[in-house]
């Protein structure tokens, strides 16, 4: 018998190879109830787990070797390892966590800020950069301005500052002038960041970003790779399984749940080690833009592109030429199932995580996670047509969601709430 301790930094399935049969692996570990086998088609046999260790028991196969597969691979010793992208990820994750805690413990907390600094004209100039990104922001994404209104003010403006800066990067590969983008203008893109960040902004929604990471513990590592998502984007379009998708959506997702905890702020009672509020907000952004993938297979497949595994359309039987023809089969509809299923799971993960924020920075924050969501039933409404019918949250639906944010913000952390249970 041979164990395998997993570290799980996200809710992960772990389909472990043909051939093993029920009777000779188990689980067990700390938090064993958290685990749920599934025996799935094929005699594929899946752990899910969300999780932060899972200790796998399982014995080897008549030749002596073990098959696992997809996110977790067994080395020659038999021991099983956290794929390369979740680890890469992670590490991200811990130095972000670690500048927030090396700035609690000095002198000043994250949720103070730097007074401005009075030069003649500049704070008038700030405040119109901060004002433009904040119009830029309402004009995108309203609901989500909206929600950004409950923030203190200098946690609002850094949000838009911030949001701004992705929108415009999203917009250099997806915008009308996309065509001419090529890989040296993100690397341009890019010096132009690492300019921001020494405090030498180019235009004034640069100044304003440079303004709020010069008070706010943010790292500029998710900033470099959400333009290592749009690199991708300009040269791939195909996944080959779900591990090179999940660094796909770190990097154009995951990483603005990143840049935005710094800002949110923990909040003050919260009893949660900062590493984990980070593992959900990253969480958030992978289930935002799975849900994204969801919703726009038809839309993408007409650009030439499948963002679904290909290990797993091939598995469940589908080529591309399927996707690109888009007939909705019962086939189609468990894969389809399936694969909500894995971004709802990351909704699950992220929620945990939604009430250690700071009070005010909870309420948008419910609303984007309730909102997004609600798409991936949509596409359930929608009898798994994401070939030619995009879902779609109605106004009444969406409005509805912001009460039940709202009441969702008011709950107190729940690292909080499980300590006092136990007291
Ligand atoms: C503890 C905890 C849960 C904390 C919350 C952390 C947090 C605030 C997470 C935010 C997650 C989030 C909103 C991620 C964005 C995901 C997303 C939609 C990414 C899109 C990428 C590219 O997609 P694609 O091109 O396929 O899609 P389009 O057709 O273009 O839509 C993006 C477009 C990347 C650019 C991202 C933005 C413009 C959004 C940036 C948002 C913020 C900075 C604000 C986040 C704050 C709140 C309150 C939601
Ligand atoms: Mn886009």
């Amino acid at each position: 018998m041979v164990v395998a301790i997993l570290r799980v930094v996200s809710p992960i399935e772990i389909p472990i190879g043909l051939g093993l049969s029920e009777a000779n692996w188990r689980f067990s570990g700390p938090k064993y109830d958290n685990l749920h086998r599934k025996k799935s088609r094929l005699s594929v046999y899946s752990l899910y787990t969300t999780s932060k260790y899972a200790c796998v028991g399982f014995e080897p196969e008549s030749n002596g070797k073990f098959q696992i597969r997809s996110s977790l691979v067994a080395n020659p010793a038999g021991e099983a390892t956290i794929s390369s992208s979740e680890q890469k990820v992670y590490d991200v994750v811990l130095k972000q966590a670690a500048l927030v805690k090396d700035q609690t413990k000095s002198s000043r907390k994250s949720t103070d800020v730097k007074p401005d600094i009075v030069l003649p004209g500049t704070v008038y100039l700030l405040k119109d950069a901060y004002d433009r990104c904040g119009e830029v922001c309402a004009e995108y994404a309203k609901t989500f301005y909206l929600g950004t209104l409950l923030m203190t003010p200098e946690r609002r403006r850094a949000i838009w500052a911030i949001y701004v800066w992705c929108r415009r990067t999203d917009e250099l590969v997806d915008g009308h002038n996309a065509s001419h983008i090529t890989p040296s203008a993100l690397d341009r893109w890019e010096a132009r960041l690492e300019d921001l960040f020494d405090g030498r902004p180019y235009d004034m929604f640069d100044a304003a970003l440079s303004d709020t990471v010069s008070r706010f513990p943010v790292d500029i590592q998710p900033f470099m790779d959400m333009v290592e998502g749009m690199r991708m984007d300009l040269k791939k379009s195909r996944y080959k399984n779900f591990d090179e998708l999940y660094l796909y959506c770190y990097y154009v997702a995951g990483t603005v749940g990143l840049m935005s905890v710094p800002v949110m702020g923990i909040a003050p009672e919260s009893l949660a080690e900062a590493e984990s509020v980070y593992n959900a907000a990253l969480a958030l952004g992978i289930a935002n833009q799975l849900t994204n993938i969801l919703r726009d297979v038809g839309e993408d497949a007409r650009r030439g592109r499948i963002y679904l595994p290909q290990d797993e359309l091939a598995e469940a039987g589908f080529s591309d030429e399927d996707v690109f023809t888009g007939q909705v089969t019962d086939k189609w509809r468990s894969f389809m199932k399936r694969q909500i299923k894995r971004a709802r799971m990351f909704f699950e993960q992220a929620e945990k995580g939604v009430t250690e924020l700071s009070q005010a920075s909870r309420w948008p924050v419910w609303a984007s996670l309730l909102l997004y969501r609600q798409i991936l039933d949509e596409i359930e409404a929608n009898d798994y047509n994401n070939f030619t019918k995009r879902a779609y949250v109605s106004k009444v639906k969406r409005l509805a969601a912001l009460p039940l944010a709202y009441g969702k913000s008011l709950l107190i952390p729940l690292s909080l709430r499980s300590s006092l249970s136990k007291a």
